[in-house]
């Protein structure tokens, strides 16, 4: 698996190595040990699959009391890939960083605890995975408009394609009114109150 390093040196880029042959190609999604060496130690508990039309944004969602690390790849289509970080303390409090992934690069984003998480759907359909370091805990979901102006996150354009949002996410709060996570609770490795 290569690493690539983004503007926010928490969060990365996994590339996995692709053996193809004559019946097409085979690669690792993910090695446990391999992770817990060169990415972060975590152990995850939930793996999630959402299937989405192309215009379809899905976030900024996070969870403060049992925040969820995410490595999130996509199975079909492609999609812009967000992630913001809400650790107050943080070096890079405040910043957003924006990747594609797509079937076709078969690129994993690690985004720790301490994030919101949202994508954007590019192709006519995308399949997204992610697993998750804590549990789905509804009455702990938060979320953050996706078009804060404070956050000014530079979402992909797409010409003559309606935007596709739940209720939920249209009506997300501010940036500025955001719960928010102390960055020395989470990197002193309490992440998950254990
Ligand atoms: C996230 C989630 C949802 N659900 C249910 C609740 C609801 O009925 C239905 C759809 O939920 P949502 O509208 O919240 O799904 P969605 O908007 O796709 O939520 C996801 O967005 C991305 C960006 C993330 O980062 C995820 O952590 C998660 O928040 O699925 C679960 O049962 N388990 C889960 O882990």
């Amino acid at each position: 698996m290569k690493i690539i390093h983004t503007s926010i040196a928490d969060v990365k880029l996994l590339e996995p190595q692709v053996f193809g042959d004559e019946r097409g190609h085979f690669f690792e999604t993910f090695r446990d040990a391999w992770f817990k060496q060169h990415i972060a130690s975590v152990d995850f508990v939930q793996d999630n699959q959402s299937l989405s039309t192309q215009g379809t944004l899905r976030g900024l969602h996070y969870q403060l009391q049992q925040p969820q690390g995410k490595l999130v790849r996509v199975i079909a289509g492609e999609i812009f890939d967000v992630c913001v970080d809400l650790r107050l303390g943080s070096p890079t409090f405040g910043q957003w960083t924006g990747q594609y992934l797509s079937a076709n690069n078969r690129r994993q984003m690690w985004i720790p605890a301490g994030f919101a998480h949202g994508f954007y759907v590019l192709s006519a359909t995308a399949v997204c995975h992610y697993r998750c370091s804590d549990y789905y805990a509804p009455q702990d979901e938060h979320s953050i408009r996706w078009n804060d102006t404070g956050l000014g996150i530079d979402w992909p354009k797409q010409n003559n394609v309606p935007l596709i949002i739940s209720d939920k996410d249209r009506q997300a709060g501010s940036f500025n009114d955001a719960k928010l996570f102390d960055f020395n609770r989470l990197t002193a490795g309490n992440v998950h109150g254990k």
